[in-house]
């Protein structure tokens, strides 16, 4: 995905704590969402990140700390908040015995501002609706469901778009299908988007950021979006004889290379390797292998987490 504009936090959580059932279900999370960006939630099972989406959402309220969204405190400012805010959380609230779009003027009654027709259509064209708009939503499949819910919370232009689990129960196709329509919408509408999901592979190819929770904390949080000018890690490989004067060569480079076991491990530009490899080759050290040697999304959960759940 293209590195999007970033701005002005959208939302901010601020030591927020949460009791449920007599056990402290959130200990102490603070964590900031900024224009343009697409963060995904992940964790183990049961460690709060439905809860955690409940209280952004203002299903439930936190028991100490804040939570701003567009600098709305939703303590004492709450329909300034969520008027900012657009969710799907648990099943999207649909009448299956009405149209697509008979959905859609429901939901923009209740929207508590006015919406515009031509807001309504361009938002059945975000989430690719516009064929289908006009039957019965008992008709539509799940995914045809989830985008017409997408559709209605992007009704009133909210900068935060909060979905729990938006792919829970789609087909191949409709995971892919939903996956272009949020990459979609967020390039042409650039809503910051808050997600949660238990596929991995979607969060790493969807969102700029990831944060991950266990046992109620923000245990780490990881960029996803590698800059063009950012350097990348690369393991190289050699014959065993030749590891030295191959260190010696990229030191000359002007690069500085380290020995871990059989690999050479480099930082650099990623336009500059093949010239550092093709260098190595003509002064007389061919490179057999060369890896990435940048953590994976599922390297990363594991490392991150206690590795006894799945996300
Ligand atoms: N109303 C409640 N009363 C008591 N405990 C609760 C309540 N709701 C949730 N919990 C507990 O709080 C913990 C966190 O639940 P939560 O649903 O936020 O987890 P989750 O990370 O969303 O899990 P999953 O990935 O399974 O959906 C769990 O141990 C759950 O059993």
């Amino acid at each position: 995905m293209s590195i999007p504009k970033q701005g002005a936090p959208v939302l901010q959580v601020d030591r927020v704590r949460k009791k449920l059932g007599g056990r402290q279900v959130i200990e102490d999370i603070s964590f900031t969402i900024q224009e343009g960006e697409v963060v995904g939630f992940l964790g183990p099972n049961g460690t709060g990140k439905t809860t955690t989406i409940r209280m952004i959402t203002g299903l439930i309220r936190p028991n100490s700390g804040q939570i701003l969204i567009r600098g709305s405190d939703i303590r004492t400012q709450f329909s300034q908040a969520m008027s900012h805010i657009g969710a799907i959380v648990e099943q999207p609230a649909l009448y299956e015995h009405l149209s697509g779009w008979e959905n859609l003027m429901q939901a923009a009654r209740i929207a508590g501002k006015p919406i515009s027709k031509e807001r309504m259509e361009a938002c059945i064209a975000l989430v690719h609706l516009q064929t289908r708009i006009g039957e019965k939503v008992k008709r539509y499949s799940l995914g045809m469901k989830q985008r017409l819910a997408i559709a209605q919370a992007l009704l009133a232009s909210p900068s935060l778009l909060v979905l729990d689990e938006p792919t829970n129960g789609l087909d191949p196709a409709g995971i892919i299908e939903m996956r272009e329509v949020i990459r979609e919408l967020c390039r042409q509408t650039g809503v910051a988007v808050f997600i949660s999901s238990h596929l991995l592979s979607e969060i790493e190819q969807l969102c700029t950021r990831v944060l991950i929770i266990e046992n109620g904390r923000i245990q780490a949080s990881k960029n996803l979006l590698r800059h063009e000018e950012e350097e990348v890690g690369v393991s190289l490989f050699c014959k065993p004889e030749q590891r030295t004067s191959a260190l010696g060569l990229l030191r000359e480079m002007g690069l500085q290379p380290e020995l871990a076991g059989d690999r050479i491990l480099i930082r650099l530009m990623e336009e500059d390797l093949p010239g550092t490899v093709n260098n190595l080759y003509v002064q007389g050290v061919p490179i057999y292998r060369v890896e990435t040697a940048e953590q994976t999304l599922e390297q990363f959960f594991l490392s991150s987490t206690t590795g006894k759940g799945t996300c």
